[in-house]
């Protein structure tokens, strides 16, 4: 009976607390009234992943944890955007800021930690943030779209992921760090040194040792001076120097306070009734800041709460990631070597791999990893049993060699312990999975995860439950199709589709009748449906700029500085010498800063200001290059029979045909084609998405190749014999490319994923070539010079206008 229930309220609606009501529901589901109180206006979102937000890996609509729809589904009556500002232990009532009281039976304090802001003088200024919620990450997002240069604070975790995101959104960003190493909490000098190598390759600059003395500007910053007298230029300061426990409701209240709340092993405060978890509790001295601890916390505070019988919390061994791409870090423990312990190192300057492992008394107890951090779940689990590693120690550093047995990550994966911990963040391990999928009938990741949360926080684990999916369910794993992104169940397929059975014809009326979560979309699910819009009513459809990607709102590729490339289309790679000449003139009169060939044979005019690129354009007078967008790059040819001994055909001026039949047509993703005269192939058509290679009396056609990061060799299509097959067939195939690929899936991929014969057989038919050619026909037949028509019409031009004054971060 609901009267019955006791009243339960949990201050803080953030990782910690709202973990510790889940377990709790799952325990007691009837034992408890619970009321949440939130200061943030979300709900409980993954704040671990605000990281891969700004890097760009996901939308603020991914992370939520618990929709609105989970705390009405279990009863919860969620206050968000309310902060509890007093407490009375005595009467047991705590008040929000908006004058509600409310009583409770018992209450969990989960208020978390506040980042540490650095008491500069100026610190106050517009422009200075920390990196703690969703909000700085909205504004470090909407700053970069208008200033350039960023300084984060801190050389930490959280200030080097911060930095990592701002070059994502192609900031110059510098890293202030107070130590002479990075990550000094988490690494020694040599993995440090190896991490900023990696780093500064990816375009973050370091000041090392630096004190920062005071933040400069009028009423927003300008810069950032140190005590050495020495001065940084700054639009944009992150301070991501550490957090502090969130402790000031409980102080208030008259709870024994220290660097956090203080709590025992059973999470209890001082007060009656009163408990806490997550980074705003100290247990045994120590206040975590990170979750897998915490969320040890909640689940025994959980049981205590539900009656259940639990052993106390007795701390934890903890480890970390940094979730910075191409970049792999593991640490964990005592990796500093307190006196007693030994270390072993292993160290190959030429792959950059680095290992480093520390004992005491036959334990390890701490470990380092950089550039191979395949066995850092191993390690940490080993670390956490507390075992005896004597006589293991060299196995342990340096795992097993490529090549020798074993050494198969799925091998290793059969041969990990059941109590082996596969998912850090959740403290999941490799039997919790594999029950999973044995006995409760997990088929796929996401599956998995809604069972076990295995992969659902920092998704570093996500390998290895695959690998176990692999293992345990086998043919049984199925590959779940997910909604094109957070804002909808379905899948690309049924999008489409339904866009075509109800003929709708705009954005805003897709999300309606498919009843989008988001009303406005997201990043991922915008320029998607636009391509799709675009793709089935090339005649209706009017493209959506605002939809697009900030390379093709721009007609330009946005470089790491914040400035734009020009690349004109020079088809085939062909110029003459009063196009070279023509070109030389711009780039000297607009101060072009470098003139380089593309390895698709084009010239790019790097390092061009947003301003200057309408002029340019306009002076040029030749089409674009396309070299930003999803659609028809170039067509790389070689020498051909003109001009070579070996040629059989003219490659050049089939490489020429096509590029002037298909430029300007937009795909799924961007597509390169080739034309190599014989077949010593000297343009590389075999790693292309559509190449073809010249024989003796025709052609070959290969299709889905791909030399970027995955290289992927092309598959034969077929062989013709005209160069009028080679359009046709050309046209068919980037016909049925944009017809049924997903959204930013190059053509490898495809191939890959619908079987090479799936593609020959809807192309082999003379009748259905011919409709698909005709279809690309009309579309082309619509598409217009984007430049050409900037340089007309005044309104476009002015988009490229400088801003008139940096704005309000
Ligand atoms: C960008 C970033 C990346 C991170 N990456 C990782 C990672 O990779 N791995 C990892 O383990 N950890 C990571 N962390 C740390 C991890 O996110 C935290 O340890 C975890 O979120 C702490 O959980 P919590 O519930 O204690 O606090 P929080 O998640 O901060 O939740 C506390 C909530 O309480 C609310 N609150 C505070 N006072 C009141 C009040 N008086 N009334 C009402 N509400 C109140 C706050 O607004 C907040 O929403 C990262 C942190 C950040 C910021
Ligand atoms: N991948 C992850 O696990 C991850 C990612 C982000 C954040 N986090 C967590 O979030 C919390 C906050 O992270 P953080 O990196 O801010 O905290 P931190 O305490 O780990 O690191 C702060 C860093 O700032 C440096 N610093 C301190 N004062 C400075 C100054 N005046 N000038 C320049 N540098 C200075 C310190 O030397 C230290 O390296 C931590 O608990 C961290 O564990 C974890
Ligand atoms: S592919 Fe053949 S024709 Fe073309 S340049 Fe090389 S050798 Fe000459
Ligand atoms: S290790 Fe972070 S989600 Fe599994």
């Amino acid at each position: 009976m609901n009267n019955a229930r006791k009243k339960l309220v949990l201050v803080g609606n953030g990782m910690a607390g709202v973990r510790t009501i889940e377990h709790l529901l799952k325990l007691a589901p009837q034992a408890y009234e619970v009321t949440i109180i939130g200061a943030e206006p979300h709900p409980n979102y993954n704040r671990i992943m605000l990281s891969s937000v700004l890097a760009g890996g996901a939308t603020l609509q991914e992370i939520v944890m618990n929709d609105w729809d989970w705390y009405e589904q279990n009863g919860i009556r969620l206050l968000a955007g309310h902060r509890a500002t007093s407490l009375d232990t005595k009467k047991k009532q705590v008040t929000t800021d908006r004058g509600e009281a409310l009583e409770y039976d018992k209450l969990i304090l989960a208020t978390g930690s506040n980042p540490f802001m650095l008491p500069l003088p100026g610190a106050d200024k517009e422009g200075v943030i920390a990196f703690r919620d969703i909000s700085d990450c909205e504004k470090m997002i909407e700053a970069s779209k208008k200033i350039r240069n960023a300084i984060v604070i801190g050389g930490g975790l959280l200030g080097l992921e911060a930095a990592r995101g701002l070059l994502h959104l192609g900031m110059d960003v510098s890293v202030v760090h107070i130590n002479g190493y990075l990550m000094e909490r988490q690494l020694d000098e040599t993995a440090a040194k190896m991490l900023q190598s990696e780093l500064e390759r990816q375009g973050m600059k370091f000041l090392l040792r630096k004190n920062s003395s005071a933040v400069l500007g009028r009423k927003r910053v300008t810069g950032l001076a140190f005590s050495d007298g020495t001065e940084a230029s700054a639009d944009l300061i992150v301070m991501a120097v550490g957090i502090k426990p969130n402790v000031e409701l409980a102080k208030s209240a008259g709870i024994e306070v220290n660097r956090g709340i203080v709590v025992n092993d059973w999470l209890e405060t001082s007060a009656e009734d009163v408990y806490s978890v997550g980074e705003c509790a100290e247990h045994r001295g120590i206040a975590y800041g990170l979750v897998a601890p915490l969320y040890e916390q909640g689940a025994v505070l959980a049981k205590r709460l539900a009656g259940a019988e639990t052993a106390g919390y007795e701390g934890s061994v903890t480890s970390t990631k940094l979730k910075v791409s191409g970049v792999d870090v593991f640490s964990a423990g005592r990796y500093d070597e307190p006196a007693g312990s030994r270390a072993l190192r292993y160290q190959d300057e030429v792959d950059g791999v680095y290992k480093k492992i520390v004992l005491q008394d036959d334990k390890l107890i701490g470990a380092v990893l950089f550039g191979d951090t395949g066995d850092g779940a191993k390690l940490y689990s080993v670390m956490k049993n507390g075992e005896s590693v004597k006589g293991r120690e060299k196995e342990l550093l340096l795992g097993i060699a490529p090549g020798q047995p074993g050494s198969d990550p799925t091998e290793r994966l059969k041969q990990l312990p059941d109590d082996e911990i596969i998912c850090g963040c959740n403290g999941v391990s490799k039997g919790a999975i594999a029950e999973a999928i044995l006995n409760k009938g997990c088929a796929s990741v996401g599956e998995i995860k809604a069972c076990t949360k295995a992969s659902g926080s920092c998704g570093g684990c996500k390998p290895q439950v695959e690998g176990l999916l692999a293992i345990y369910a086998g043919e049984n794993a199925v590959d779940v199709k997910e909604g094109i992104c957070g804002c909808t169940p379905l899948g690309r397929d049924e999008i489409v589709a339904e866009i075509r059975r109800m003929k709708l014809k705009s954005i805003k009326e897709v999300m309606n009748v498919l009843e989008w979560s988001q009303p406005e979309g997201c990043s991922k699910c915008r320029p998607a449906l636009n391509y799709y819009l675009g793709m089935l009513w090339p005649e209706e459809y009017k493209d959506e700029k605002e939809s697009k990607i900030t390379n093709e709102r721009y007609h330009a590729n946005i470089q790491k500085d914040g400035t734009f490339s020009v690349v004109p289309r020079i088809y085939g790679g062909v110029t003459s010498p009063a196009e070279l000449k023509k070109i030389a003139e711009v780039a000297e009169k607009f101060d072009v800063p470098m003139v380089k060939f593309t390895g698709g044979q084009r010239l790019d005019l790097l390092g061009v200001k947003k301003e200057d690129l309408p002029r340019m354009w306009e002076e040029l007078d030749m089409p674009s290059g396309h070299a930003y967008g999803k659609t028809l790059r170039t067509v790389k040819t070689c020498v051909g029979s003109t001009f070579c001994r070996f040629g059989t055909q003219d490659s050049i001026s089939m490489g020429i045909r096509l590029e002037k039949e298909f430029e300007r047509l937009n795909t799924p993703a961007k597509v390169k084609l080739a034309v190599s005269g014989c077949p010593r192939n000297c343009a590389e058509a075999t790693i292309k998405d559509f190449g073809v290679v010249a024989i003796d009396g025709g052609w070959e056609l290969h299709i889905g190749g791909n030399g970027g990061v995955h290289v992927r060799a092309t598959d034969l299509l077929c062989v013709v014999k005209t160069e009028d097959e080679v359009v046709e067939w050309a046209g068919a195939f980037l016909q049925y490319y944009r017809e049924n690929a997903q959204w930013n899936e190059r053509t490898s991929t495809w191939v890959e994923r619908i079987g090479l014969d799936a593609v020959k057989a809807a192309l082999q038919g003379k009748e259905a070539r011919a409709e698909l050619y005709a279809r690309i026909r009309r579309t082309l037949d619509l598409t217009t010079d984007p430049w050409k028509q900037i340089v007309e019409d005044g309104t476009l031009r002015k988009n490229f206008e400088p801003l008139a004054e940096a704005e309000t971060v």
